[in-house]
């Protein structure tokens, strides 16, 4: 099982008492790196590549396949093209990818994506990123949590996504912080409206940015380079990260990577 990439370029977040109905609205995009998931007899250990980790989210899904006769007799091991903390729903695609091995193995008929997303709003690492990588594509998301309700928008496949990660940046710190919450709801609200009208990449790209810079979010690097990259579709500072992503043409994807040290480039996963 893979779960692809995942990219916040906007959001606002939406708190309810019932876990499911938990999340954020906003828009993003997948891509075709990500992580996938296998399991070895073993102890219960979780291994990020390579890695002994403690993920909050993968121990929420681990418990909730215990109480369903899960043994727990089996090392997880996730391999991934992106390190955690980078703002690419890693914490997300790990819940999503082993809730779905656990209950394809034990032949359930469980509601692998609830419980994937309802373990990553609980551990506070992720609100919207599950539904994103479930749907795939260019999603734009109108309301939290379930029942789903996006809009998948049909992107051509002339588009590149550039990133580059400078380093970690927790999500919980900021997604559980009132005053945050009260500068991305009234911005992410506003892009949300915008882009309904004009549901382009371009639109969403020119949206995302302005989103980073007026909640305040985004870094001096990151807005630095995303200045030096107007040439190109645009770019703007994955949400929650120290990760700058841009969406590119074939025409100028040479000249971007030139500007970038340690670039990752990727397609749009549909
Ligand atoms: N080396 C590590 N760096 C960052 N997080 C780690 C690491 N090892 C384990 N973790 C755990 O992984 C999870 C990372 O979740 P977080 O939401 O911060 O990152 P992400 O899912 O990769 O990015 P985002 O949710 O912003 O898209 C947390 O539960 C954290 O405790
Ligand atoms: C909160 C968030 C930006 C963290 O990556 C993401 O989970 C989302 O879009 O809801």
């Amino acid at each position: 099982m893979f779960a692809p990439g995942h990219i916040t370029g906007f959001f606002a977040v939406c708190k309810s008492k019932n876990s499911l109905k938990t999340g954020s609205i906003g828009a993003g995009i997948t891509v075709d790196k990500g992580v996938s998931v296998e399991l070895k007899e073993g102890d219960g250990s979780v291994f990020y590549n390579c890695k002994k980790v403690n993920i909050c989210s993968v121990e929420k899904v681990l418990e909730y396949y215990k109480e369903l006769r899960y043994s727990g007799c089996y090392d997880i091991i996730f391999s991934s093209d992106f390190p955690l903390g980078s703002g690419l729903g890693m914490s997300g695609g790990c819940a999503l990818t082993l809730s779905k091995k656990l209950n394809d193995m034990l032949n359930l008929n469980e509601s692998y994506v609830k419980i994937a997303h309802v373990s990553e709003v609980e551990c506070g690492t992720g609100l919207g990123d599950v539904i994103a990588q479930y749907t795939k594509g260019f999603v734009i998301r109108k309301a939290p949590g379930f029942p789903i309700n996006v809009e998948k928008i049909h992107i051509n496949d002339d588009y590149y996504i550039i990133i580059e990660i400078f380093g970690e940046k927790e999500t919980k710190e900021i997604i559980t912080n009132e005053s945050w919450i009260n500068r991305i709801n009234e911005y992410g609200r506003r892009c949300l409206n915008e882009l309904l009208k004009n549901p382009t990449l371009e639109n969403f790209i020119s949206l995302s940015y302005e989103f980073a810079v007026n909640t305040g979010l985004i870094n001096e690097n990151i807005l630095s380079i995303c200045d030096d990259l107007k040439f190109t579709v645009g770019a703007s500072q994955s949400m929650l990260g120290n990760t700058l992503f841009c969406i590119s043409k074939k025409e100028t994807l040479e000249d971007a990577l030139s500007i970038l040290k340690n670039p990752i480039v990727c397609k749009i996963y549909q």
